[in-house]
């Protein structure tokens, strides 16, 4: 399986089966895309900002569903083997991505897999076993969640000085070396973890170290 990191901005996601799976999937989708989940029952699990649509489809019912929503992808979260097989044969016709929650090990052609996911916005780490093992994703999740405490502040500080660097038309070369070592640089990783600098003094400090001091932002 290759990794990708999808935008669903103004998306829709379709979500079948409104379990603890399906609440699951559509509070992770709804935090970007237009989210609807369509079940006979939904518990008392959080949904997040997804719309709730009370119904439960047969496998005939399904194509048409796909159809009304037009949705971007679709997730099979039933725990009817004959529903989330027609949701998986609707997408493919559609041509839409699937993902199919009651599989592991034997993946249709084209599937997606909804990974483990570590995030320090803007910067995200998923984790995936090729759908084999998802116990596992979801420990190696925990033990990258120290791992990655900064990280975030960090990718703000590298592309606002790269773009600094670019506006002061450093050479490309110059500009890939300071950012390199900006990133490799442990004391760096120590300050912004604990707060004692920001990014924005670390780039000034850049910018002196380099006589590149001054205003042109
Ligand atoms: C293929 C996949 C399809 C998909 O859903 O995309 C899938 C399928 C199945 N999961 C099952 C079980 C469990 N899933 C979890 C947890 C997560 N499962 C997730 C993803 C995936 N699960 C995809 C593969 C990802 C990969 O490549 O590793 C995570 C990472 C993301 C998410 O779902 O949001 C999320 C962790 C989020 C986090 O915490 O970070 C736990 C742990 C727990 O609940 O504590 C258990 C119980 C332990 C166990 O059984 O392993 C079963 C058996 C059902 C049964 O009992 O029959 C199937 C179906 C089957 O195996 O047939
Ligand atoms: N991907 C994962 O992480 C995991 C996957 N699973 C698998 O995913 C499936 C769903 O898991 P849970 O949410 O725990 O199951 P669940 O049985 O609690 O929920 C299934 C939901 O689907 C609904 N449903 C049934 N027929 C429907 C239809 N025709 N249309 C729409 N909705 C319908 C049910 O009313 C119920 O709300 C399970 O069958 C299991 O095999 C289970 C645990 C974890």
């Amino acid at each position: 399986m290759i990794p990708l990191f999808h935008d669903f901005t103004d998306a829709t996601v379709l979500v079948v089966g409104g379990g603890p799976v399906g609440a699951r999937k559509a509070r992770r989708f709804a935090r970007e895309a237009q989210v609807y989940v369509v079940s006979p029952d939904f518990g008392d699990a959080d949904f997040g900002d997804a719309e709730r649509i009370r119904a439960a489809p047969d496998p005939v019912d399904v194509p048409g569903w796909l159809e009304r929503h037009d949705p971007a992808l679709v997730v099979a979260a039933t725990d009817d083997e004959t529903v989330n097989d027609a949701v998986v044969d609707a997408a493919r016709d559609r041509g839409v991505l699937v993902n199919r929650a009651d599989r592991a090990g034997s993946r249709d052609p084209g599937s997606v897999v909804v990974p483990a996911t570590v995030e320090d916005p803007p910067v995200t780490v998923a984790i995936g076993t090729g759908g084999t093992a998802p116990a596992l994703s979801k420990y190696l999740r925990q033990e990258l969640e120290d791992a990655l405490a900064g990280a975030g502040e960090m990718a703000t500080l590298l592309a606002e000085l790269r773009a600094e660097l670019k506006a002061r038309e450093v050479d490309p070369e110059r500009r890939r070396q300071v950012v390199t070592d900006v990133v490799n640089t442990s004391s760096v990783w120590t300050a912004l973890r604990t707060g004692t600098t920001n990014h924005r003094q670390v780039i000034d400090d850049v910018l002196a170290e380099e006589r590149l001091g001054g205003e042109s932002r």
